[in-house]
């Protein structure tokens, strides 16, 4: 397919998404289906410019005074692809699958248009009603961390140091482009690309099936490091989910001690006996019902709360996510929020500790929601998560947020990554 034929693709997919509320996934797996000429190289352009368009959509409607799939498509081949108006026109023009035109009054908005000229949350790509956490949560930079979060990820992957050493993990993904990351210990990173290229299928290696590597953004990897699970620790990952915080952790403890991992539903909890089983690990009880936890009440050394969230953090990949949130959806957060760190605070021993994460980057989710259960358990106090920070990725690591000198906020403006939100809090002894 030229790229006419697949710009056309991508706006069929938007329209199913806008007609049908539906994921981004699920709509360009049926289009794949509808057309299986596609070669893997057109669906992932589509996808492409389906996920560019829907992370600026705001912006790019804002540009074309025109909010269509199809003007939205366009603004993603002008703004985000760099094509200018003509050299699109002349690419598309002796293509028979090429959408139709841009509209005259369309392509006018666009080239008179600046974008400082648009409301602010319209430049920084966010609903209007979250600007004020935004605000709250980021002062002056805002706007800055709001764009960053319109950009397209990178893919990371962390070395599982139980069977392969991070160089021995680069080495077997050099072909895709693979290094280093900065910040996580174990981190590796393979770059986002632009335009139609397309992210390698890492998990298609030898070395994945093998267990050398996991897939698992820079951030929640960096998370999981700031917990500090030391080797034969006693720790319950209250909010496990797939596990890729236990298996960091379960990692990073050389298989020594012991972790719990439980989630309050099964379904969510079901992959991660088939990856604990891949990476080796072999300190993990997994837990699919409260009650087999009540032997460890007042037991553990950390107790994990991953948090069910608004993910605002990982905007960058679900971007669909963005204008799908509303208030009622961050209350619902919240208030299972408060829930889960109640329900799980039971099981920190004293001078144990509690650590709460979201991938949300809301004020309300993070920063009011610690200091409202410290003052309501005042067994429970915060302790400076940052101070961990150079000691565990060296001085010169990028710095995250934080917005008391206590807790940590990673963002993909200021560390690179997701965005993230870390709290230690020490039971007294
Ligand atoms: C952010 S996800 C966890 C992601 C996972 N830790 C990871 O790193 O892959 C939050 C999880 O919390 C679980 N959850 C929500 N409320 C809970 C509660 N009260 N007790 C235990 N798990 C809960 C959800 O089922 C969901 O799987």
């Amino acid at each position: 397919m030229r790229l006419g034929g697949r710009l056309e693709g991508a706006i069929s997919v938007l329209a199913d998404i806008d007609q049908r509320k539906r994921p981004v996934a699920d709509a360009l797996k049926d289009w794949g289906l509808a057309h299986r000429f596609a070669g893997s190289g057109d669906r992932a352009a589509i996808g492409n410019i389906v996920y560019d368009a829907l992370r600026m959509r705001l912006s790019h409607g804002f540009f074309m005074d025109d909010d269509s799939p199809l003007a939205i498509a366009y603004a993603v081949m002008f703004r985000q692809w760099g094509f200018t108006p003509e050299a699109l026109a002349a690419e598309l023009s002796d293509d028979r699958f090429a959408p139709p035109s841009l509209p005259d009054a369309a392509l006018t908005a666009f080239q008179s248009r600046a974008l400082s000229s648009a409301p602010v949350h319209v430049q920084g790509d966010i609903p209007e009603w979250v600007q004020s956490s935004f605000e709250t949560a980021f002062g002056d930079s805002w706007l800055a961390e709001a764009q960053a979060l319109a950009s397209r990820p990178t893919l990371d992957l962390r070395a599982n140091i139980l069977k392969a050493s991070r160089e021995k993990a680069v080495k077997a993904l050099e072909r895709a482009g693979a290094h280093e990351a900065k910040i996580a210990r174990y981190g590796i990173r393979i770059p986002a690309g632009e335009g139609a290229s397309r992210l390698p299928n890492v998990t298609a290696e030898l070395s994945f099936q093998k267990g050398w590597f996991e897939v698992q953004d820079e951030g929640s990897q960096i998370v999981a490091d700031l917990v500090l699970p030391k080797d034969g620790e006693q720790v319950l990952d209250y909010c496990a989910g797939g596990g890729g915080k236990t298996l960091a952790m379960a990692a990073a403890m050389h298989n020594k001690g012991q972790i719990h991992a439980y989630d309050a539903d099964r379904k969510r909890l079901a992959p991660i006996i088939e990856r604990l089983k891949r990476a080796g690990t072999r300190n993990v009880q997994v837990h699919d019902d409260a009650k087999a936890l009540s032997s460890l009440r007042a037991r553990c050394d950390k107790v994990l709360v991953d948090a069910p969230c608004t993910g605002t953090g990982t905007w960058r990949r679900r971007p669909d996510t963005k204008w799908r949130l509303t208030a009622k959806n961050l209350d619902e957060r919240t208030s299972q929020q408060q829930d889960a760190l109640k329900q799980a605070s039971a099981f920190v021993r004293p001078g144990g500790e509690l650590i709460y994460v979201t991938c949300s980057v809301l004020p309300q989710e993070n920063e009011q929601q610690v200091r409202r259960f410290a003052a309501e358990n005042p067994a429970f106090s915060i302790e400076s998560a940052l101070a961990a920070w150079g000691e565990l990725f060296g001085k010169d690591a990028p710095r995250p947020r934080s917005s008391d000198g206590e807790t940590v906020t990673l963002t993909p403006a200021s560390t690179d990554t997701d965005g993230f939100f870390f709290c230690r809090m020490q039971r007294k002894a």
